[in-house]
């Protein structure tokens, strides 16, 4: 092993998220100077078995970052950074919990991203090319949630993200670039028929007007789609995040109380209504079932599992099982290392069903994920609206890989 890949060094500290929030960011160093870190983001609608995130009482992360500073590097120091997957079984042994919630999902994830950077550093390579190899071809769709609800945002819309799908665009600059026009036009459209400006955004960077009910939300998103001529191009996609809205059997939204087969009709009349190419957990995190049955009825839907799975292969093997959905949400958090990651995409990808790697509600500027969608061939990425710094680092890189090596855009092959 080469001394620009030996581990020196690893050490935590406190960074600040885009909620205000304090976050982990973990920093490695091999013997040959060579140098980079991993951020955790954080998320606001958590699935109940994701990796538990270390807090102290006060929200900071000053336990996570002792752990860091002590265990992590005492275990890692000497090992090559080149070697994720020793890496992150030293981890997982280091913790030994089925939820991380011995030393942290948030250290283990901010300490296995940090890692796998330096590794690329290490060798002189992109992220996305160390990740990827030379087949790396493709940029993904962006999945734009342009009009925030649910536990986002300050207003009474239950369903969580309302997004737009650029897909039939010749590159992912173009896509992205109409997405922005969009995203304006539904801001002056707000502006038109409520005779203010909502300059209110929620947490993803879309806007958050007051609204209650869900259909209001669609009609004004379909309208920019429109007005902004972009209609058969420009797909809609929904995060319910249903679990947040559902109590004892109920689930509550636009102001009436549904059971959840109730709720398949809800979702089929609106998917009849609108073009709905992507409906992520559309009922509660326990409800395989359910998820099934709707999938079956919507065959141009992409019916996506975020709090279902988790990013973990044990939930994701049921979902396969019961043919649950036909897409799954990826965020690298919930499940605490990259090694646990790629071994669920490998899963996924087996098994035909479709990939969206992920931001967290609570992001850093770090641009690792657009690295990752990129380097493990995603067919879309979901990371916010085309707004707020924490959000455009994700969608900017991937301008950049695209200028830079020439990638060709996903979206007319979806
Ligand atoms: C990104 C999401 O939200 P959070 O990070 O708050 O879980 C989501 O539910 O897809
Ligand atoms: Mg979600």
């Amino acid at each position: 092993m080469s001394d620009s890949s030996r581990i020196k060094k690893i050490r935590g500290y406190q960074v600040l998220d885009s909620r205000g929030n304090r976050t982990i960011r973990v920093k490695v160093e091999t013997y040959g100077g060579v140098s980079d870190f991993g951020d955790a983001p954080a998320g606001a609608s958590k699935g109940t078995r994701e990796a538990v995130e270390l807090r102290d009482k006060d929200g900071g992360v000053t336990e996570a970052v002792r752990i860091v500073d002590s265990v992590i590097n005492d275990a890692l120091r000497d090992f090559d950074v080149l070697n994720q997957l020793a890496v992150d079984r030293t981890l997982l042994k280091l913790d030994g919990t089925v939820n991380k919630s011995r030393i942290g999902g948030n250290t283990t994830i901010a300490t296995s991203i940090a890692v796998l950077k330096t590794a690329a550093k290490s060798l002189n390579i992109e992220y996305f090319r160390y990740i990827g190899g030379p087949k790396t071809r493709y940029t993904p769709i962006p999945l734009l949630n342009i009009l925030n609800g649910g536990l986002h945002a300050g207003n009474m819309l239950k369903i969580q993200e309302f997004i737009i799908i650029p897909k039939d665009f010749d590159s992912f600059s173009d896509a992205l670039f109409a997405s922005t026009t969009i995203y304006k036009k539904l801001k002056d459209l707000i502006t038109e028929r409520y005779g203010k400006i909502y300059t209110a955004l929620g947490d993803e960077g879309g806007v958050s007007p007051p609204l209650e009910k869900t259909r209001d939300a669609l009609d004004l998103v379909y309208t920019a789609i429109k007005n902004s001529g972009y209609e058969g191009q420009v797909y809609i996609g929904m995060d319910a995040a249903s679990s947040d809205f559902y109590n004892d059997g109920v689930y509550e939204i636009d102001g009436k109380k549904y059971s959840p087969d109730e709720m398949i009709d809800y979702y089929a009349n609106l998917a009849n209504e609108y073009p709905i190419l992507y409906l992520e957990d559309p009922f509660n995190e326990n409800d395989f079932d359910r998820f099934a049955t709707l999938q079956s009825k919507l065959k141009n839907t992409i019916v996506t599992g975020d709090d279902l799975y988790t990013t973990n292969v044990e939930y994701l093997k049921k979902g396969i099982e019961k043919k649950s959905t036909t897409g799954t949400i990826v965020k690298p958090n919930q499940i605490g290392t990259l090694s646990e990651t790629f071994d669920y995409i490998e899963l996924a990808k087996k098994n035909s069903i479709k990939i969206i790697v992920s931001h967290r509600s609570g992001e850093t500027e770090d641009h690792f994920i657009a690295d990752l969608a990129v380097g493990v061939q995603s067919d879309f990425i979901k990371t916010g609206a085309p707004a707020r710094g924490e959000r455009t680092s994700k969608y900017n890189r991937i301008i950049e890989i695209e200028r830079d090596y020439g990638l060709e855009y996903y979206g007319k092959r979806l």
